[in-house]
């Protein structure tokens, strides 16, 4: 585990200007997060894509509960795990094709979705802010996302994880890389045209907040506009598989099982 001195500081660099100055003083690392992030907030807020007051709970990535700071970094050399994040549009079949992942090549399936609603009906601190977000169709506060999900990580013994439904925007793939110290080994996108994915969608009948037409088209924008960066960002890392998810479910799974058989090598 490493400890990088400054990145405590970096939330209060979000909010604080004077802070920002601080910053410029300390070096061009810790500079060119810290500018980057304000201005791609500013942005987001802009167009009410995000939650603006998350800058503060931003401040709970970096703190623990029994008050120590949080390591930035968590992952020892040795525990390094295989990580493969899945994404594709609301609809597109992550959810459905994690499951026979998990089952056939023995993965943990981390829902970033479904570690956020839990926490909405376990009444937690948070969980209004985050009902209220989904309901809106927005992406919440990584802070809030990425500690489900290294909580997550650091309680289960496995080493193989997907992470299904995260990184949703820049911000939550920066945040992530930034904490964790990682990147994911791969990149699974579900290509899916719209009309399908509000078609299986509105087919759900889960009883989610956010299953209905007017919630649909502002997740459809959203992922427009914020994930189809981050799966660019890593088409160009060389990262991406990406599988057309159209076709039954099985028909789906067996090019899906193809991107993991061809990666055997890589998982341990
Ligand atoms: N290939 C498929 N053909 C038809 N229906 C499918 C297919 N894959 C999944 N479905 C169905 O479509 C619905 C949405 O699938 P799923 O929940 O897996 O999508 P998702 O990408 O995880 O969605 P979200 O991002 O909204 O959580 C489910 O009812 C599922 O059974
Ligand atoms: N990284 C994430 C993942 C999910 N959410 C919120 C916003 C989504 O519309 C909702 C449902 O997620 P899904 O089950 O479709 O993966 O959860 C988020 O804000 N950030």
């Amino acid at each position: 585990m490493s400890m990088l001195i400054p990145d405590p500081l970096e939330p209060f660099l979000i909010f604080h200007p004077w802070l920002l100055n601080l910053a410029f003083a300390c070096g061009a690392r810790f500079r060119e997060f810290a500018v980057t992030t304000f201005f791609f907030e500013v942005f987001l807020i802009e167009q009410d894509l995000i939650q603006a007051p998350y800058r503060l709970n931003f401040l709970g990535i970096l703190s623990t509960e029994n008050g120590t700071p949080a390591t930035i970094g968590f992952f020892s050399k040795e525990k390094t795990p295989f990580i493969a994040f899945v994404l594709g549009g609301p609809g597109s079949g992550k959810g459905t094709q994690c499951a026979k992942i998990a089952e056939a090549f023995g993965f943990t399936h981390l829902s970033a979705g479904d570690l956020l609603r839990k926490e909405i009906s376990s009444n937690s601190e948070n969980g209004a802010m985050i009902l209220a977000t989904i309901t809106e169709g927005k992406i919440v506060p990584s802070g809030v996302t990425i500690k489900l999900i290294r909580r997550e990580m650091e309680s289960i013994e496995n080493n193989k994880f997907l992470i299904d439904g995260f990184p949703r925007s820049e911000e939550n793939r920066i945040a992530f890389e930034r904490i964790t110290g990682v990147e994911p080994n791969i990149v699974l996108f579900f290509d899916c045209p719209e009309d399908e994915m509000v078609k299986r969608v509105l087919g759900r009948k889960q009883g989610r907040v956010d299953d209905n037409i007017d919630t649909i088209k502002k997740r459809l924008k959203v992922f427009a506009a914020l994930n189809l960066p981050v799966i660019n960002h890593y088409t160009r890392r060389g990262k991406v598989y990406k599988i057309n998810a159209v076709g039954t479910i099985d028909e789906v799974f067996e090019k899906v099982r193809q991107v993991f058989d061809d990666c055997k090598q890589m998982i341990k």
